[in-house]
């Protein structure tokens, strides 16, 4: 019997532009590290976070691995004993899917140490349970993909139908991070409850396209598709430098670019990666403008999502 697991589960790039809470990829260059290791008695304790700032909650009730291995335990039908290790790699209130990672990598850990009575898809009821819990929103476009790997499609929440799509070979993505927290339930909160009749036909079309896109390897139909009228006009305004960096970006080669999930950090897709560094150079120029620090990261898009670093007999 498994004594402990560590698994890893890597940041997501949700909404993708058109696909506002359906549509979402992970990347390779960053991600949570969760650790579980079994003990003699039951219940789930977190005994140890790092690189969080002191921030997270350590409660099983708040702390997103610990609420999706406690959703998994429910289902499992047993009550195992586990303690939680987390490691942060990825930065708080970002918009790259942070709360998901936490959640996956300890689900993925966990169902190692039961010896995997559960098949990856139907991890995913657990991650969603967790991410309601860190934001308010059951909200599955950071978990599905950070879960499943490459781009994944929520058709439909009720009941879930997740789809896997194709990932277009040489398709790159860059993030820019600038240095300031923005929480997803408060970028949520700015969104209106009801959309136009207008901007549901062009969402519509342009998700369509998008899905389209990827599976002709289109780049010009992905370009031409990464429109978002429904959050982004919303939401760009609680980030600086927004529409300037959306210019510089597009003309240092991008395909498109938008706000990765709730934000603040942007993403922008290219075909190939020769562009990104006039990219990042370009938009490092204005956030040093506006007096902001920036992260920059470049990525390929992760095509096999979260997976078990380590096992211990
Ligand atoms: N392991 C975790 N447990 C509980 N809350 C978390 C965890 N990781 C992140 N959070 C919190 O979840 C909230 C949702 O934001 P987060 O997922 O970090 O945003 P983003 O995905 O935009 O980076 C934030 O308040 C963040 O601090
Ligand atoms: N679809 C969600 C995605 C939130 O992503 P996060 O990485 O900011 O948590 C939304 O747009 O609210």
């Amino acid at each position: 019997m498994m004594r402990s697991v560590k698994a890893f589960a890597p940041a997501t790039v949700a909404n993708v532009s058109c696909g506002f809470d359906i549509l979402g990829f992970p990347i390779d260059a960053m991600g949570d590290y969760v650790e579980v290791t079994r003990r003699d008695r039951p219940g789930l304790r977190v005994v140890s976070i790092e690189d969080d700032g002191g921030k997270l909650p350590w409660e099983v009730e708040k702390n997103t691995c610990a609420v999706a291995i406690q959703a998994m335990l429910e289902s499992y039908g047993k009550q195992v004993g586990m303690d939680i290790a987390l490691r942060k790699g990825l930065p708080l209130g970002s918009g790259m899917g942070s709360s998901a990672a936490s959640a996956v990598a300890a689900l993925v850990a966990a169902n190692r140490l039961l010896g995997d009575p559960f098949e990856r898809k139907d991890l995913l009821p657990f991650a969603i349970v967790a991410e309601k819990a860190a934001c308010g929103a059951g909200h599955a476009d950071n978990v599905a993909p950070s879960l499943l790997g490459g781009f994944v499609l929520i058709r439909d929440y009720h009941p879930l139908d997740v789809i896997k799509l194709h990932v277009p070979k040489g398709l790159y993505c860059t993030l820019l991070h600038p240095h300031f927290e923005l929480n997803t339930s408060d970028s949520r909160s700015v969104l209106r409850d009801s959309i136009p009749l207008k901007h549901s036909t062009i969402q519509s079309g342009n998700v369509a396209g998008f899905v389209s896109g990827l599976y002709q390897e289109d780049f010009e139909l992905i370009s031409r598709s990464m429109r978002d009228v429904i959050a982004e006009p919303y939401r760009a305004v609680l980030i600086p430098g927004f529409y300037e960096v959306r210019e510089s970006l597009k003309a240092a080669g991008a395909l498109g670019m938008g706000i990765s999930g709730s934000g603040p950090t942007l993403f922008a897709l290219s075909k190939g990666s020769e562009q990104t560094a006039a990219m990042a150079k370009a938009a490092e120029e204005i956030y040093e403008g506006i007096g902001l620090g920036v992260d920059v990261y470049f990525s390929a898009i992760n095509t096999v999502g979260a997976y078990v670093l380590e096992e211990k007999n």
